[in-house]
């Protein structure tokens, strides 16, 4: 003090009070909320860039902005932390965990404790059944836990048809589910955590001038795919239809391998060659005409949507995209015309640095076009298309075939392109590709 005042006391013995307090006092308050105010910045700085673009090892998964909000009933510990805890011990107790196979059924308080109270921060997505939260269990493995809506609508029922219809299923193209939890009103699908996002945030996201996904990655991922959706399909007794394929049920790892997750939609089929189901519940843009007339489901449905999906993944454009000009509007039409006045070099997408070769190319739009054939019974096995895209002589075998393998040739689309169309029998995979 004494200093100061012989420091200041003679320079500027005005400024030894301001606003009433002592110089000093006023220039520790200054400097506190300076730093408050600094901190404030960093912080909120932080959580923007955060927001926009999710770091991962791979490079940064682009978002597809979609509102989220949480509506968690238990665990939220910014509420009421100590209600919550109640909550969830009392669930837990009234809980006896019974023996399942194929995973683990896991109690509220556990996955309370892995998503941190399903904390808003662990909120990875959103779909037609809840909300997705990443978390983490004490083995230390890296979960998605799907929080089902099961007050609203069917929920409830397709969680049950979803835990039967999935728990055994393992492959490596398809997203396991690791077990569930049924406490209560709740129910939660716990799933394995796949970590490089979704294809549709890679094809539809901002990704710069130049995609990361370049053209062999895309087949790598409709190979992938068709293999999973091949194995729902042909490896499994009964057979697993999807019913939703589309872009953002796609998840990637950081090696771009496709895992085929969300099988909320799906319903076993017995021996029946097709289920009528009251309700079309797959994506608009995606489903196929049969399916969305009459109801009338089988895997040929999913081919439909497959091809949809690969028309996608060559153009990297949306199946349904209102922002573009009315003859393009519509994915389907605007790759059909295209094919058929011989411009399928102009359908890749932008984004691709370096273009596909021609047999390449011909043979994916070769390959949509077989998919979404009008007529089901003509569209092929899942098992074939993952033939037919790995197949390097493939379709120009094809070329080499008689006249009278030729007069085979049905696809008016194929035809109207001038492609030569595959006649050869393509024999189903060996089972053993398909792990
Ligand atoms: N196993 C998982 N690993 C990592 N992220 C996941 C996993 N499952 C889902 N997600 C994330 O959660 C989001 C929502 O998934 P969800 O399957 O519930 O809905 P959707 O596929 O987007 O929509 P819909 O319910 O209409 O099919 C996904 O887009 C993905 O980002």
């Amino acid at each position: 003090m004494a200093a100061w005042r012989s420091w200041s006391g003679g320079v500027l013995p005005e400024l030894s009070h301001i606003a009433g307090l002592k110089v000093y006092v006023a220039v520790v308050i200054i400097v506190v909320i300076l730093i408050v105010v600094a901190t404030v910045v960093v912080c909120v700085g932080r959580r923007r860039r955060t927001k926009k673009r999710v770091k991962h090892s791979s490079g940064a998964i682009p978002l597809v902005t979609k509102e989220i909000v949480v509506e968690v009933k238990i665990g939220e510990p910014e509420e009421d932390p100590k209600k919550k805890e109640v909550d969830v011990e009392e669930s837990t107790a009234s809980v006896e965990s019974p023996n399942i196979g194929w995973g683990r059924w896991y109690t509220l308080k556990e996955l309370h404790h892995a998503t941190h109270g399903f904390a808003q921060l662990n909120v990875i997505g959103e779909g037609g059944y809840g909300i997705v939260f990443k978390g983490l269990l004490l083995d230390g493995s890296l979960v998605a836990v799907k929080n089902l809506l099961n007050n609203k609508g069917q929920a409830e029922k397709e969680f049950k048809v979803e835990v039967e219809a999935i728990g055994k299923v393992r492959h490596k193209n398809l997203v396991g589910l690791v077990g569930y939890c049924a406490e209560g009103a709740q129910r939660m699908l716990v799933y394995e955590y796949v970590d490089n996002g979704t294809l549709e945030q890679w094809l539809h996201g901002d990704v710069g001038p130049v995609s990361p996904l370049t053209w062999d990655i895309r087949m790598k991922i409709a190979v992938g795919t068709a293999k999973g959706l091949a194995y729902l399909h042909e490896g499994l007794e009964p057979k697993v239809v999807h019913r939703d394929v589309k872009s953002s049920n796609i998840l990637l790892d950081k090696n771009w391998n496709a895992k085929v997750s969300d099988f909320g939609l799906a319903k076993l089929l017995g021996s029946e060659k097709s289920y009528v189901t009251t309700r079309v519940m797959g994506t608009f843009g995606y489903v196929s005409p049969e399916y969305a007339s009459t109801g009338m489901l089988n895997e040929g449905s999913d081919v439909y949507s497959f091809g949809i999906l690969l028309m996608e993944l060559i153009t990297g454009r949306s199946p349904i995209d209102y922002s573009r000009p009315p003859g393009e509007m519509n994915l389907v039409d605007w790759f059909k015309g295209m094919v058929a006045s011989r411009r399928g070099d102009e359908l890749v997408d932008p984004l691709i640095n370096i273009q596909p070769s021609p047999r390449s190319l011909k043979r994916a739009l070769l390959v949509c076009l077989r998919c979404i054939d009008l007529d089901v019974s003509k569209r092929p096995k899942m098992s074939q298309i993952v033939h037919m895209l790995e197949a390097d002589d493939f379709p120009f075998r094809s070329e080499l075939r008689t006249n009278r393998e030729k007069d085979h040739v049905d696809s008016k689309a194929a035809a109207s392109s001038k492609i030569p169309y595959p006649t050869r029998h393509v024999e189903p995979l060996d089972k053993s590709s398909w792990r």
